[in-house]
């Protein structure tokens, strides 16, 4: 699975080097990072009312699109600040053996 990821982090880098009108990618980069940030917040509000559709509907096929453009427009943020995929893969492993509520209390511990 994580194999996309990577396969998709090569070619955002890749697009670094493309010009605007021959790429969807480079048009974000030239546009700047408020663009993909804005881009980002359309996909994830895309993806809750999707979401909620699907729950009345019991059709998740446009979840899991607009989920896809979500994680896409992601990855774009993380590549425009020079980040890959695979550190967020890396911090999504390291979090494997601790439990979400063990780790939540710890963060109220001085
Ligand atoms: N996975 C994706 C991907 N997912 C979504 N999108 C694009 O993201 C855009 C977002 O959809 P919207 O409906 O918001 O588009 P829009 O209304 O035209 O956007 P705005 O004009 O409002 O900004 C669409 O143009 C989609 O085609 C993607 N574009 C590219 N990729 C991957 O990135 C690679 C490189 O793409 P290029 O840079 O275009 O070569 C591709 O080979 C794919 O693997």
């Amino acid at each position: 699975m994580s194999d996309v990821l990577t396969q998709l982090g090569e070619i955002l880098e890749e697009r670094k080097n493309a010009t605007a009108d021959a790429s969807y990618v480079a048009s974000l980069h030239e546009k700047g990072l408020n663009k993909i940030l804005e881009k980002v917040g359309e996909e994830a509000i895309e993806a809750i009312i999707a979401a909620k559709d699907a729950k009345l509907t019991g059709d998740n096929g446009d979840v899991v699109y607009e989920t896809a453009d979500l994680w896409f427009h992601s990855l774009v943020m993380l590549s425009h600040l020079g980040e890959s995929p695979q550190a967020v893969l890396n911090e999504l492993a390291r979090r494997f053996d601790i439990s979400g509520l063990v780790e939540k209390e710890s963060r109220n511990k001085p």
